[in-house]
């Protein structure tokens, strides 16, 4: 069940949203969309989920086109969250699980069991307007996922929720993935989607300027990151060949380098000057690749 877009393209008027975007994303992984406002994410998803008809290319599910027949099988968590605010929780989920094929037994059954894992079983039977935003989040991406989809789709699931909220849904999501679900989302947040997804895309004002394996990406970034800390000074790194950047702390500092091959240099230039308390070679992160990326497709 592979999911596959082939130079696909939104336009607006004359405005391109999306730009030719070709992906594969394969059954039972997380996949992950980056990109700044604006970029492109929603109109690909709405795309995806044939709410919007893509301007050129095509968008296959399974080698078929995705329309109303699938919708059972398709979890959608949008953007601009959309549930009932005068409706109860219960009455309103148990009706979008029959919508989508349920009967009322099951779509009770899951919605109480996702409510319990959620840690909000007691807001059954409340209306959805009397909830925290963040809570209405949890009861939205309950209404995603209750019919056991095999392709979710997540716009944002983790916006605006606290910090133990935004482990539990991960937690919710990766535990979806294990089960057979494949799952795209997108993200400002570079940090949920290292933790997450094996592969990625990441969209600059409609274009792809970044795609495939996380750790390929890191691989073939070269650069890495190195910390150092020591009890004497060391600002003199500044100075040796293939240092990029350096952030001076008063512990130490964090540099940039092009390879791995500097930071054996400077080990040798640090050894028997005194005590070195770390030294740490670590792959770049996603936010030091996505920003160089963002800024060369600015060029
Ligand atoms: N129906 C529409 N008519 C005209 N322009 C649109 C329409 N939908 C989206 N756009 C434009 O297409 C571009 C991409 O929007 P989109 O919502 O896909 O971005 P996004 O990456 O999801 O952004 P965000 O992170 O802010 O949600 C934006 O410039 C937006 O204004």
């Amino acid at each position: 069940m592979t999911l596959i877009l082939e130079n696909v393209s939104k336009k607006f008027g004359s405005f391109t949203a999306v730009d030719q975007l070709s992906l594969e994303i394969q059954e039972n992984s997380i996949f992950g969309f980056l990109g700044a406002n604006g970029a492109g994410k929603t109109t690909t998803f709405r795309m995806i989920l044939h709410l919007i008809d893509p301007t050129n290319g095509s968008i296959t599910w399974d080698k078929d086109k995705i329309d109303y027949r699938k919708s059972d099988l398709i979890g959608y968590l949008p953007e601009e969250r959309g549930l009932y605010p005068k409706l109860k929780v219960r009455d309103q989920l148990v009706y979008l699980g029959k919508l989508r094929g349920m009967t009322k037994k099951d779509a009770q059954k899951e919605l109480n069991t996702w409510l319990d894992r959620l840690k909000v079983p007691h807001y059954l039977d409340k209306k959805v307007e009397d909830l925290s935003k963040g809570n209405q989040q949890k009861i939205q991406f309950i209404s995603a996922v209750i019919h056991k989809p095999k392709l979710l789709i997540l716009d944002e699931p983790f916006s605006g929720l606290d910090p133990v909220n935004v482990e539990m849904l991960k937690s919710a999501v990766e535990d979806l993935k294990n089960e057979g679900t494949t799952i795209v989302f997108s993200s400002h947040r570079m940090e949920h989607v290292e933790q997450l997804c094996e592969n990625l895309c990441m969209l600059q004002t409609g274009k792809r300027i970044l795609h495939g394996n996380l750790r390929e990406i890191k691989r073939s970034y070269g650069k890495k990151n190195l910390r150092i800390e020591t009890d004497f000074d060391i600002n003199f790194v500044k100075q040796i060949p293939g240092v990029l950047k350096v952030q001076t702390y008063s512990w130490g500092i964090d540099c940039q380098i092009e390879n791995e091959a500097v930071s054996q240099k400077i080990l040798e230039q640090l050894t028997g000057k005194g005590f070195i308390r770390k030294f740490e070679l670590e792959e770049p992160s996603l936010n030091d690749i996505f920003i160089e990326k963002a800024g060369e497709s600015y060029e």
